[in-house]
């Protein structure tokens, strides 16, 4: 099985990492984008990635069984127009993204590729040319199903696909990935992926802090899932709010080492994931006509200080 990589990137080499029994291809924007290595969580040495780059344009060379897309929210629309005129209809295509919107973008480009979407809380950064990880994470695999909508919610059109049937390259992430397990319904996984990042993320940029430092703001962490599961409650998302709040520290604690992945982008003047998370649950609470102070002055104060596009 060969598998394509978009990119060079954090969570693009840890799975490089994972699946290094198979040939991997990095496909990146330049040729010259050189192999990195990875440090595992408490480890001393780097390891080497076992992968090939090429250049995205080249993806009609290969015969690729999958294509995992690990980028940022605002650069999966520079992926689709490379990929679009170049991808056979027989590669799947695996969406790792945090935020919603991507499934939909894939489906409308890629309408006969198999399209799956997996969310992990896999953690690490980037120091020179090596990715240092800091947490191991789950991963949950699903299959898309058409759009993200509030009636649409677990009632997957692609229910058909079961963790038995499931494209080859899933069924090896599945059994490669030290924590991985396949999800019935997509639309949970990637609500309650949603509600983590949009408590951790845009707090730990704002306050400059790593995700285990939000520990000591309480009071900031719970005004900030209220909001955030009033919303998602009014969507029509169906969880347990004791439960997801559990989940969201238990993520805090298991990546207390990492700077979050809106952190970096804001401190490194990069342009953040903020609509795709907080802009997200924002345009919801203006159609439901829902107060939310605090989603609205940390989008504001995320957009107005992000790097400018
Ligand atoms: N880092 C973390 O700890 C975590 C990240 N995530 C999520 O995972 C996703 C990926 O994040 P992360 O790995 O940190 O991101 P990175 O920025 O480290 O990696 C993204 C990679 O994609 C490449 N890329 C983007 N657009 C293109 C393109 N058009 N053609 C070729 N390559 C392209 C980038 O290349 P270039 O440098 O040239 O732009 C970069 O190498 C995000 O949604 C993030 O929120 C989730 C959990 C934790
Ligand atoms: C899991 C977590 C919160 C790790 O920092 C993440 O998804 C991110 O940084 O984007």
């Amino acid at each position: 099985m060969t598998i394509g990589i978009i990119g060079n990137g954090v969570i693009g080499n840890i799975f490089a990492h994972y699946l290094n029994s198979q040939p991997i291809h990095l496909l990146c924007r330049h040729h010259n984008n050189p192999v990195k290595t990875l440090t595992l969580p408490d480890a001393k040495n780097a390891l080497a990635i076992n992968a090939e780059v090429q250049t995205i344009e080249s993806v009609f060379k290969t015969c690729y069984d999958a294509i995992i897309i690990p980028v940022k929210y605002h650069q999966l629309d520079s992926v689709i127009n490379a990929l679009k005129p170049n991808l056979a209809a027989s590669t799947c295509l695996i969406l790792i993204q945090n935020g919603v919107g991507g499934g939909e973008l894939l489906q409308q480009n890629f309408p006969n590729n198999d399209i799956y979407i997996g969310t992990t809380t896999d953690a690490g950064y980037l120091v020179n040319n090596n990715v240092q990880m800091t947490a191991y994470g789950r991963l949950e695999l699903g299959i898309w199903k058409s759009a993200l909508r509030a009636e649409n919610l677990n009632h997957t059109k692609n229910n058909s696909i079961t963790e038995q049937n499931a494209h080859p390259a899933i069924k090896t992430l599945l059994q490669y990935h030290p924590n991985a397990c396949w999800a019935e319904s997509v639309d949970t996984i990637l609500l309650s992926k949603l509600a983590i990042n949009a408590v951790i993320n845009p707090l730990t940029a704002i306050l400059n802090i790593k995700n285990g430092q939000l520990r000591d703001y309480p009071n900031q962490v719970s005004q900030l899932k209220s909001e955030v599961f009033c919303v998602l409650q009014a969507y029509g998302f169906v969880f347990e709010a004791d439960a997801l709040s559990k989940r969201i520290d238990e993520v805090i604690t298991l990546t207390a080492e990492n700077y979050s992945s809106m952190h970096q982008d804001f401190r490194n003047k990069r342009q953040t994931e903020i609509d795709g998370v907080l802009g997200f649950l924002l345009k919801q609470a203006n159609i439901l006509e829902l107060n939310v102070p605090n989603i609205v002055r940390l989008f504001n104060d995320i957009k107005n200080k992000e790097k400018p596009r």
